[in-house]
């Protein structure tokens, strides 16, 4: 189910579909990215059985002992690979860390590109050798996915249907673990203290896993909350700043966030699963002249997505 202003489409009419259903596709993500940066997808191809799976071993994850999930954190990763603890990261521009701990998983390169020096290992989590395999697997199923996606919104913006291909292959994209924990205490948590703050993704777009309690909000163009109810089976996809930078905000990377729960379930956990879709550090995000004119004239300076990511890691915390 999609809310009224979210709208929710057919992933399977896009990869099996004819010319003009692909063509349908192409316009509506391409019209909801123009209009409220978000929508939710349904036959994309993952099963609800590997989904089920996914959520089983992310709850048995952060399960686990702060000790042993600590052996997986290292500071000079920058929270991008194994995990990262509670009070690490907070919302650019926000005073107080958001009430989470989270996993990262990154990409595992083996074509012999070399763009693997690039990208440390990923964190091997010992105690749940099944984490690791059904991690791995929703990873490639979701830039999979990323990558029709992002097919559909090369041929709305009118450029070759592969103009992504090339920089999200091997790119540097993330998938992402989250467990909101329970706010046992509130009356102690300062005011401000949220499971996640307001705040736009770095990526190009982003697709998340229905997660598994209500709480993501996304901030409508007449400034109010609303609330988005995905079932636990639909994908959510958002754009992110890269994306609204290479299209000189043509596409909206959609400010959002988590609530806290209500009273009654203060004391129960959160748990869901982002993939940001991020390309390979040397893609240009110079904003595409079809983009800029003399009503939409150039917003951004340019720079590769490599700096751009160092730039933002920095401003939320987790880099040093
Ligand atoms: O947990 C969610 O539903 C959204 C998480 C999110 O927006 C993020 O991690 O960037
Ligand atoms: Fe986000």
């Amino acid at each position: 189910m999609s809310t009224p202003y979210i709208p929710c489409l057919d992933l399977g009419s896009y990869i099996n579909g004819s010319e003009e259903e692909r063509k349908k596709f192409s316009d509506e993500l391409g019209r909801a990215f123009n209009d409220s940066g978000f929508v939710t997808i349904t036959n994309h191809g993952l099963s609800q059985d590997l989904i089920e799976k996914l959520y089983e071993n992310i709850k048995a994850a952060f399960a686990l002992p702060l000790e042993t999930k600590r052996k997986y954190e290292k500071p000079e990763l920058a929270g991008q690979r194994g995990y990262t603890s509670a009070g690490k990261e907070t919302a650019k521009g926000a005073k107080t860390p958001d009430l989470k701990e989270f996993w990262q998983i990154g990409q595992e390169v083996t074509d012999g590109d070399p763009v693997k020096n690039e990208y440390p290992d990923n964190e091997i989590l010992e105690e749940l050798p099944e984490f690791n395999a059904v991690t791995g697997s929703i990873y490639k199923k979701l830039e999979e996915n990323g990558t029709h996606l992002l097919r559909a919104i090369a041929t709305y913006l009118e450029l070759p249907i592969n103009y992504f291909d090339k920089h999200v292959h091997n790119g540097n994209s993330i998938l992402r673990g989250i467990h909101y924990f329970p706010i046992e205490n509130p009356e102690i948590i300062p005011d401000d203290a949220v499971r996640a703050g307001a705040h736009e993704d770095i990526n190009l777009i982003t697709l998340l896993i229905g997660a598994s309690a209500d709480g993501l909000e996304v901030l409508t163009r007449s400034n109010e909350w609303l609330p988005i109810k995905a079932h636990h089976t639909d994908i959510v996809v958002n754009v992110g700043d890269m994306l609204q930078r290479l299209t000189n905000n043509k596409l909206k990377s959609t400010t959002h966030r988590v609530v806290n729960p209500p009273r009654e379930l203060m004391k129960t956990s959160r748990f869901s699963v982002p993939f940001f879709l991020h390309p390979r550090s040397d893609m240009d995000l110079t904003s595409l002249p079809s983009t800029i004119d003399a009503e939409h004239p150039k917003l951004y300076s340019d720079m590769t997505a490599g700096e751009y990511l160092d730039e933002r890691l920095r401003e939320i915390g987790l880099k040093k």
